[in-house]
């Protein structure tokens, strides 16, 4: 059996991050930098004010001054400041010549074209002044490649003089569930039938991080499935199969990539659950084997099935983020597979719930963290730090 980090890092190996497509700033969230974004501008442009007030020399202080002018933002004023002179003046107004130092409204008074302080004078030379490209300048390293675009960075790249930005298409991800006992969701469940919460649960993991096709549920029947498997791949850069990964005599997933033409990599890591994850390549499509069980298949899916979206949509790092938080607990020594225990986050430490049963959807809604147990990790005593993945 592989190490998780060991198949993590072949299935990223079996395939390349898409070509580089050009997207509207509304369209970039989530999306990852293809290249270098780097300022069109200086940001800001010029020395502004950050308070409503009154612009002064410092060296004036403690006034009063003769109001000579006002300077508003996108506008300001077409002469200097001299001794003894002020500017009406806004917020995101641009400094006129001369003045150093805002006076902000409130502690002053007005009567005509003279203003006084009637408060707290302005402490430092510069005060309430934001100088220019004090946020960046022109040609800055604004965004790294492979950086995801969050709202934050799409503002920055806006701001920047950027209306678009480099990016690498969107994955293509087909979702193929198989058992002779799934209907799809909503569907009646006669008998021992029940609804494929896989499909749902998948394509709500991957959001818009992915162009998502639910396929229709494949019944465990060899041909149709292999059949089902080539027309899918034919149309995915990444097609998803869900149950059938183990050894059962329903267990058809493997036997129809084969006969579908498809090189597999690896079949089962050492992961509790998600131990039958299978993942290989047919044409140019990256297949990926999810575990039937609800919870193998939502740990492999965080583990495997997003960083290789993310991979393929040009992350630097496609890799969920480790955290660390105290655990509320002891836990036992783990076994030889590393495992992921749901929990819930309160208090600032992690509580792991009690039913750990991969079929437990329950117990998966209720959790906030996977605690991650390293393969034969000792005994861990009440109030460690714990590493845990945090689920959204
Ligand atoms: N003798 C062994 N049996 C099993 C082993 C093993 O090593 N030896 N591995 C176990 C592990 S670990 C897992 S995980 C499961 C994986 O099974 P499969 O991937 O073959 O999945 P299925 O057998 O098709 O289904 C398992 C379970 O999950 C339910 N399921 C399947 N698809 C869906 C879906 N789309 N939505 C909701 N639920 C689904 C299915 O009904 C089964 O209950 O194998 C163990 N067995
Ligand atoms: O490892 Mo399975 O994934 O027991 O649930």
């Amino acid at each position: 059996m592989l190490a998780v980090a060991e198949a993590q890092a072949r299935l990223l190996a079996l395939a390349e991050p898409l070509p580089i497509e050009t997207v509207l700033l509304a369209e970039a969230a989530g999306r990852f930098a293809a290249s270098a974004v780097a300022a069109r501008r200086t940001q800001p442009a010029a020395d502004l004010s950050a308070m409503d007030g009154y612009a002064i020399r410092f060296a004036d202080l403690p006034g009063p001054w003769r109001v000579v002018g006002e300077s508003a933002a996108g506008a300001g004023l077409d002469r200097a400041i001299g001794a003894g002179e002020a500017a009406r003046i806004f917020t995101g107004a641009p400094l006129p010549a001369g003045a150093d130092t805002i006076l902000i409204q409130e502690e002053t008074s007005r009567d005509g074209d003279r203003v006084s302080l009637t408060g707290d004078a302005p402490a430092r030379q510069g005060l309430f002044v934001r100088p220019k490209g004090s946020d960046f300048t022109d040609d800055a390293p604004l965004i790294a490649p492979g950086a995801r675009l969050t709202p934050a960075r799409i503002a920055l790249a806006a701001i920047g003089g950027h209306g678009c930005l480099a990016v690498r298409r969107r994955p293509c991800v087909t979702i193929l569930a198989t058992g002779d006992e799934l209907v799809e969701p909503g569907a009646p469940t006669a008998g021992v039938m029940l609804p494929s919460s896989n499909g749902p649960m998948l394509a709500a993991m991957l959001g818009d991080a992915a162009d998502v096709t639910l396929h229709a549920i494949v019944r465990d029947d060899l041909d149709a499935l292999a059949q089902a498997i080539t027309e899918a791949a034919a149309h995915a850069d990444i097609l998803v199969t869900i149950g059938g990964a183990s050894v059962g005599d329903h267990d058809l997933v493997r036997p129809a990539l084969s006969r579908a033409g498809a090189e597999l990599d690896f079949w089962r890591v050492a992961m509790r659950p998600g131990k039958p994850l299978m993942a290989g390549r047919l044409g140019g499509t990256t297949v990926l084997g999810l575990p039937g069980n609800p919870v193998s298949a939502f740990v492999t899916a965080t583990l495997f099935l997003r960083p290789l979206v993310a991979h393929l949509a040009g992350a630097a790092d496609p890799l969920p983020t480790t955290h660390y938080l105290p655990i509320a607990d002891t836990l036992p020594a783990n076994g030889e597979r590393a495992a992921y225990l749901r929990a819930r986050i309160a208090d600032g430490a992690l509580h792991v719930l009690p039913d750990q049963d991969s079929a437990s959807l329950s117990t998966l809604a209720a959790a906030d963290a996977l605690v991650i147990r390293p393969p034969h990790a000792p005994a861990l005593p009440a109030a460690a730090s714990a590493a845990f993945l945090p689920l959204a």
